[in-house]
């Protein structure tokens, strides 16, 4: 068997951390954008509103902050990404090894859905702590108020004032949001990756449109089934102590001040950023692959 067809969880893992710098790259500025949409204050009519939708809060932010305002809050993501995305490749790849005993007996599409999985129930360890810093970075500089000087200071404050359950608040949110849809993120890939793959060729030989084409199809797929969650975990985790019970309290709440279409809240700046951001993460990814396979292929 090939040195390119054995699945690495290693190698994943070190491919993974290029995939997410890549990802965060591409993907940050649209990602405060959603934040900033899907968590600012409920207006008394329309003409209170902040941020009428993507674009005008793009302007604002440009507007009021500066370009770098698009990039605030990713001390914490930049910090975090990267091995985010180094833990679920490497979670990937785990789960595939685990369930093929045999390289030579393809996985089906359960087994590859499963091991997509394995790697969301791993990074949630690393995820839960830094959405909730991520978030309220976001969250302040769009309310104009400066609690938190970045990123250290905001999770030292959080454990200092109510401990670790503080600083994971949310961790539950994102397990609903992060395990099934990472486990359709990387079946959605590897399917179109086969499907895309001409007759005869490897899949190791596809062409970088092809890669770009099947990463970003596999971001928006993602985010399909994670926005909703996603909403619930921003609300959440920004929310001052005590507004919430817990995870249904947050669903009931929303559903009944705002309507089941608050739960897409962030849905054009999610779905502007999940192609560019995730075409470019797998490009990042492949790319890292090839040079390891070169360069440390025993790895
Ligand atoms: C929900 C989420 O964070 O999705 C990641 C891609 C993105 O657009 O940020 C991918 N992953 C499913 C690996 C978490």
């Amino acid at each position: 068997m090939g040195e390119e067809a054995r699945v690495s969880p290693l190698k994943n893992f070190v491919a993974g951390g290029v995939a997410g710098a890549c990802l965060l790259l591409a993907g940050h500025p649209l990602d405060t954008i959603k934040v900033r949409l899907q968590t600012q204050p409920k207006a008394p009519c329309a003409q209170y509103v902040l941020y009428r939708g993507t674009y005008d809060c793009f302007r604002k932010t440009v507007a009021k902050e500066g370009v770098l305002g698009l990039y605030k809050g990713m001390g914490a993501p930049l910090a975090g990404v990267a091995p985010m995305m180094a833990i679920s490749f490497f979670g990937f790849g785990l789960g595939k090894q685990l369930q093929q005993p045999d390289p030579n007996k393809p996985l089906t599409h359960t087994q590859i859905f499963l091991s997509g999985c394995l790697g969301g129930v791993f990074t949630t360890v690393i995820v839960a702590p830094g959405e909730r810093i991520k978030c309220l970075l976001q969250v302040q500089a769009s309310g104009g108020s400066s609690r938190y000087a970045g990123p250290v200071d905001c999770a030292i404050r959080l454990y200092k004032t109510q401990g670790i359950r503080s600083v994971y608040k949310g961790t539950v949110l994102t397990l609903i949001r992060d395990v099934p849809s990472n486990g359709l993120y990387f079946l959605t890939y590897e399917v179109l990756k086969n499907f895309l793959t001409p007759e005869g060729q490897s899949v190791s030989q596809l062409s970088t449109p092809k890669i770009l084409l099947a990463g970003g199809i596999a971001g928006i797929l993602n985010w399909t089934i994670a926005l909703p969650p996603d909403v619930l975990k921003s609300n959440f985790q920004t929310a001052p102590d005590g507004k919430y019970r817990g995870v249904v309290d947050v669903l009931r709440m929303l559903l009944r001040e705002e309507g089941p279409k608050s739960l897409y809240k962030g849905f054009n700046a999610v779905f502007l950023r999940a192609f560019p951001a995730n075409a470019a993460c797998f490009l990042g990814f492949e790319m890292a692959l090839k040079g390891l396979n070169a360069f440390v292929p025993s790895l």
